[in-house]
């Protein structure tokens, strides 16, 4: 056998699953294989990218011990509730457990038809692929939870869009890939048992203090909010937009899932939406926190049953264990504001200090990851302010707030060194620029992944300098402007 599944949630009742075969790929290729996560996970990476290797990540042969099946889950898309999405285009292999013993899922997404598939033909292209491929570890490279990306393979048949596309698996590796939509299903079914043994399993694997909590089910919303409230922070801090929020994309174990239409940010504009599906912004940067509750909130509507069995004191614990969302992502938020700024104590004023940048940047059209990444050079005593002033359309607005900046540097403990040091280490250089994506995308589709593959190793150290790949960090010029992504279909 040569992957050692060790299967948790197959194990669970049939109503939580469909037994599935993948889709048989035709011609498998290998386009990519991310080989320190195979080791990290105990995978053989030269066996993974050999042909039986290749023909598993392809779907085109199921390895012994496979679970094989494609999950139940429903969600609210764009608010709308829809009882029945569940794995339409993806099938879960298994689950493995890494040599740092943690437990995680591999899953096939683009591998054919599942009966959750309703219209839509199982399959993803190559494009968004290799989207989802580049942005998910770059994320993981910026420190940030999230569904990681094992392979990308090419089926060799053809994928019908707008037009006729490469066919393509991405084999994603998660620390599971339950969502709120899995927890929806159930209760939308009137199924608590169902929603009972799935946060009991969640509990087990995500939340194990939880099990031993007084209340487990309240310590379990306790903390899936908590997680959520430190990972969207963590998104506005680099200008990541998820594009799609819909609670069937929210993981309960609090990482970064389905990099569909997601972008990150040029210029800092909190309107910023991306998602050609999204018509009225309803997940623009600005507006994440509020979806992310949004969302919360249907779960913990899931969980009242477990709650108390008085429905009036459920929905009060419920209102109460929401209620710690916005704190708690106001303090992860404003934590990262700070360390952005060079600010190591926290002082009255910070945040205005913090939002009035925010503001001149929105004003100056100012690029978001330059901004806050040249702030280090301004930082010491003989600083150089022009990397970072040049990026306001008018300069005299960065020197204007600098100047208040500076005065509040000055009462920091630390020596100028250790602070550019420590800012450089939360602001990257590299961030997945849309139109580097879309031009490695490009390629990729000519049969070209030397860009693809260059993107990938340039990302996988954001906070370094590479001089060599300094154009890299350079935003769009007018021509290479990407202001739309497609849905990841
Ligand atoms: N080509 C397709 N064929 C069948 N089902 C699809 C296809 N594309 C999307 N779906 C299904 O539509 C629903 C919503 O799609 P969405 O774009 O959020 O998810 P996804 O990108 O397929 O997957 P994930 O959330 O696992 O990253 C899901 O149930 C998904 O399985
Ligand atoms: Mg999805």
């Amino acid at each position: 056998m040569q992957i050692a599944f060790d299967n948790s949630y197959a194990s669970l009742p049939d109503r939580f699953f469909a037994r599935v075969r993948p889709a048989e790929a035709s011609a498998p290729r290998l386009v990519k294989l991310n080989r320190p996560l195979a080791d990290e996970l105990g995978l053989d990476a030269d066996w993974l990218s050999g042909p039986d290797g290749v023909e598993v990540l392809a779907g085109r042969r199921v390895p012994e011990g496979a679970a094989s099946i494609a999950t139940a889950y429903a969600g609210h898309q764009f608010g709308s509730f829809v009882p029945q999405l569940g794995d339409g285009r993806a099938i879960l292999l298994g689950e493995v457990v890494g040599r740092d013993g943690r437990r995680r899922d591999l899953q096939l997404k683009g591998s054919g038809r599942t009966p959750f598939s309703r219209g839509g033909d199982g399959k993803a292209a190559l494009g968004p692929v290799l989207r989802e491929y580049v942005v998910s570890e770059a994320m993981a490279a910026l420190g940030i939870p999230t569904t990681r990306a094992l392979a990308a393979v090419l089926t060799g048949d053809p994928v019908v869009r707008e037009e006729v596309m490469p066919g393509a698996v991405l084999t994603r590796v998660a620390s599971s890939h339950i969502r709120v939509g899995t927890f929806q299903f159930f209760a939308a079914r009137g199924d608590v048992e169902g929603v009972r043994l799935l946060a009991d399993h969640v509990i087990a694997r995500h939340y194990p203090d939880a099990a031993a909590a007084e209340r487990p089910y309240r310590a379990l919303l306790d903390g899936i909010i908590a997680r959520q409230a430190a990972l969207v922070p963590r998104w506005l801090l680099v200008g990541f937009i998820h594009g799609v929020m819909n609670t069937d994309n929210m993981q309960v174990a609090g990482e970064t899932i389905d990099y569909g239409p997601c972008a990150f940010m040029d210029e800092y504009d909190p309107a910023t939406v991306f998602s050609s599906i999204d018509q009225h912004g309803r997940y623009a940067y600005g507006n994440q926190p509020r979806i992310a509750l949004w969302n919360l909130t249907r779960l913990a509507e899931t969980l009242l049953p477990l709650l108390d069995p008085d429905p009036d004191r459920a929905v009060a614990d419920a209102e109460d264990a929401l209620k710690a969302f916005a704190p708690s992502f106001e303090r992860h938020y404003h934590a990262g504001l700070r360390r952005k700024l060079g600010l190591f104590t926290e002082q009255e004023g910070d945040l205005e200090l913090a939002g009035d940048l925010l503001r001149r940047m929105a004003e100056n059209s100012a690029d978001f990851t330059l901004t806050f990444r040249h702030l280090a050079e301004a930082a010491g005593p003989a600083g150089d302010a022009e990397p970072v002033r040049s990026r306001f359309i008018d300069p005299t607005s960065f020197d204007a707030w600098a100047e208040g900046w500076r005065a509040r540097l000055a009462q920091e403990p630390q020596d100028a060194e250790t602070r550019r040091a420590a800012m450089r280490a939360v602001n990257p250089a590299f961030i997945p620029r849309n139109h580097r994506v879309e031009a490695a995308i490009q390629a990729g589709l000519r049969g070209d992944f030397a860009p693809f593959e260059e993107l990938v190793a340039v990302l996988a150290r954001p906070y370094d300098d590479q001089p060599d790949y300094a154009s890299y960090m350079d935003p769009p010029e007018p021509h290479q402007r990407v202001t739309r992504t497609f849905c990841g279909t």
